[in-house]
Parts: structure tokens; C-alpha cells; sequence
């Protein structure tokens, strides 16, 4: 379905690469997250899939295309097997419910009946039925983000793209919008989430990607958060370390983040969702400290190279996430 062949993406002007000879494979159905320090290369990821980026090096297959002979025409039609959501909402501020979610499928020539038809059946899935009339500023931040589910979803993608679709809402709330993508991808849709929420990824047991520096150190199935770029037990190290760099102080060595030794591992098979519930979920921040001891992690078939890594930076800072991906269609 996706598919990665030592990709390599590095963009112009940059020092290094931002995604660093990548092979893998995500098959139908899986519902995979993708986590690592920001900067590790993720949104990149998600950018390349939905060629918004060219990869400097490799190839890269979706849904039986390989993009880099996909012609430029070819592009917006590709993309219509493709949903995406992202962490701020981007919801039409001037058009209400229905008109943002409609409008993905104006602009893709669906007949005036057919809009009727699907908008209040995805408005119906999502749990806005009743809003449809609202605009965005009348709706709260998770029912903001569910209308961009709706959006992303109203033409019945084939896969699902969300770049920290979670980011800007509580635990509760974040719980709800899991168990919506849980539901998405139990309907057939793949999933790729790029997350920072241990929360979440810990709770649904899913294949977990990890990235540092731009490459794969973790392919996991029903994998939790823990990164090797900030691993559990030194949270309250990194929060130690923010707190000198913060007051000009230099980092003692005693506080570096060190970073073990790494067994790739890879795609698994599409596994029965563990979805958190608003009463349960966890309310943890990526920057939480954790108690619990770290359980060692059972490796699965290989099929990604086992990479060791230095620690990523964690400084970087998010690039602009691209527009919005509906095109008319080309004549
Ligand atoms: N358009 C761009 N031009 C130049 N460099 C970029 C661009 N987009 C991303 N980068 C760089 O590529 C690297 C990976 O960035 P990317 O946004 O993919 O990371 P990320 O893991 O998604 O980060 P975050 O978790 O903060 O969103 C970073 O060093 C970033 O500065």
C-alpha cells in the first residue's frame, strides 16, 4: 500500500537530510504510529507520501503508484484516495459545518445529490449531527478537529494521513478523536499518525515507527512511545536540561540523554484496536515524567535494517505544514 525504497529526502539548502535512506512498508489496514523528537523527520514523512516533496533519493510506491513518475497532471487525482488532518484544525473559518466538509467534495465535481447524501452520513459517523449549521468558532477544539476528520474522510480515502491530529486537544478529548481513527481504520481505512502523545500510543498497542534523525530505529508492532532520543527514564533529565539551557547554565555530562543500541524491526499485521475511552485516557504529556520501569520490548521479523543512532537534536523547530490537498480536477 505504502511503500519506502531507501528514501533519502534532503532539502535544499539543508546540512543534512531530513528523512535518511527510509525502507519500509505499510500494508492495507494497518494503523501505524510514527513518533520521534521533532525535527526526527515525520511531517516529512507524511509530505512525501502525499507527494508535496520529492524524495532527493529513492522511490516511494502508494496505492500501486510509484511517485516518482507520477505525472504533475496525475497528482490531484491521486490524492483523492488520500485524507489528511493536521494538529490546527484548518477549517474554513467563513463556512459552516456542512459547507467545510462539502466543499472537498464541490471541488471534486460531485453532483449536488450526492453531497446531500454523504455529508450528513460522515457528520452522522463523527458525532455532529446536530452542528452542521455551526461555524468553526461556535465548535470546541475537538469538534473542530472532527470536522476535519469529516473532511478527510468524506470521500472515503484509502488511507488516512494525521500529522498530531491530538496536539491541541486535553487527554479526554484526544480520546474521543482516537477512537474515531480507531473506527475509521476498523471501516478499511490505513492510518498513519504522527504523534508526540506517549498517552495515545501507548494505550492502542499499535505498530509504532520511530524516527531519529531522519531515520528508522523502531518498527514495532503493538509498540508503545518510548523514544530512543529521549528515553523514558530521562524525561526528568531532558526537563533538567531545558531547565540550565533556559538559565544560560551549561548541561553537565551527568545529564546527557544516552542512546542504546537499536533493533529495527517491522510492518506487522493489522491488529484488533485498543481504543482509550474518554474515562480512560491517560492523561500524560510526551514531556510527563513516567514511573513505571520500562518493559523490554519483544522484537518482530525483520524486515527494516537495524540502524543504531545518535541522539537526535530535539531542537528543531516545525516547518509550515502544507495547505489543504483538494485540487479540482483536471479537465
Ligand atoms: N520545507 C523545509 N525546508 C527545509 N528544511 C525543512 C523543511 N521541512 C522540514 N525541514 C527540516 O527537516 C527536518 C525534519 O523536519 P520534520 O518537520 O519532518 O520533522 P518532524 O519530526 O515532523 O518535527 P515535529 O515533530 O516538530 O513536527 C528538520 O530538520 C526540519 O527543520
Amino acid at each position: 500500500m505504502i511503500r519506502f525504497d531507501q528514501v533519502t529526502k534532503t532539502y535544499s539548502g539543508a546540512t543534512r537530510p531530513a528523512l535518511n535512506n527510509v525502507s519500509l512498508e505499510v500494508l492495507k489496514g494497518e494503523f501505524v504510529f510514527l513518533v520521534g523528537a521533532s525535527g526526527s523527520g515525520k511531517s516529512s514523512f507524511l509530505r512525501l507520501i502525499l507527494k508535496e516533496e520529492r524524495p532527493s533519493k529513492g522511490r516511494i510506491h502508494v496505492l500501486g503508484h510509484d511517485l516518482t513518475s507520477l505525472a504533475n497532471r496525475k497528482v490531484p487525482y491521486f490524492r483523492r484516495s488520500l485524507g489528511v488532518v493536521f494538529q490546527d484544525f484548518r477549517l474554513l473559518p467563513a463556512k459552516t459545518v456542512f459547507d467545510n466538509v462539502a466543499f472537498t467534495l464541490q471541488v471534486i465535481g460531485k453532483s449536488k445529490g450526492f453531497i446531500q447524501e454523504a455529508v450528513p452520513d460522515v457528520l452522522k459517523m463523527v458525532g455532529l449531527a446536530g452542528k452542521s449549521g455551526r461555524f468553526p468558532h461556535e465548535l470546541s477544539g475537538g469538534e473542530q478537529q472532527r470536522v476535519a476528520i469529516a473532511r478527510a474522510i468524506v470521500n472515503k480515502p484509502a488511507i488516512l494521513l494525521a500529522d498530531e491530529p491530538t496536539g491541541n486537544l486535553d487527554p479526554a478529548t484526544s480520546a474521543g478523536i482516537m477512537t474515531l481513527l480507531s473506527t475509521i481504520n476498523a471501516n478499511g481505512t490505513t492510518v498513519l499518525m504522527a504523534t508526540h502523545d506517549s498517552g495515545i500510543v501507548d494505550t492502542m498497542k499499535r505498530r509504532v515507527i520511530e524516527l531519529v534523525s531522519g531515520q528508522i530505529v523502531r518498527d514495532e508492532r503493538q509498540g508503545g512511545y518510548q523514544t530512543q532520543a529521549i528515553p523514558v527514564q530521562d524525561f526528568g533529565a531532558a526537563m533538567e536540561r531545558e531547565r540550565l539551557a533556559a538559565s544560560g547554565a551549561p548541561a553537565p555530562d551527568a545529564l546527557r540523554t544516552s542512546v542504546p543500541p537499536v533493533t529495527a524491526a517491522t510492518p506487522a499485521a493489522p491488529t484488533a484496536p485498543a481504543v482509550p475511552t474518554a474515562a480512560s485516557a491517560p492523561a500524560v504529556s510526551p514531556f510527563a515524567p513516567r514511573t513505571a520501569p520500562v518493559e523490554p520490548r519483544e522484537p518482530v521479523t525483520a524486515s527494516v535494517r537495524a540502524v543504531t543512532q545518535p541522539a537526535a537534536s530535539a531542537t528543531s523547530s516545525a516547518p509550515p505544514v502544507p495547505p489543504p490537498l483538494v485540487e479540482p480536477e483536471a479537465d
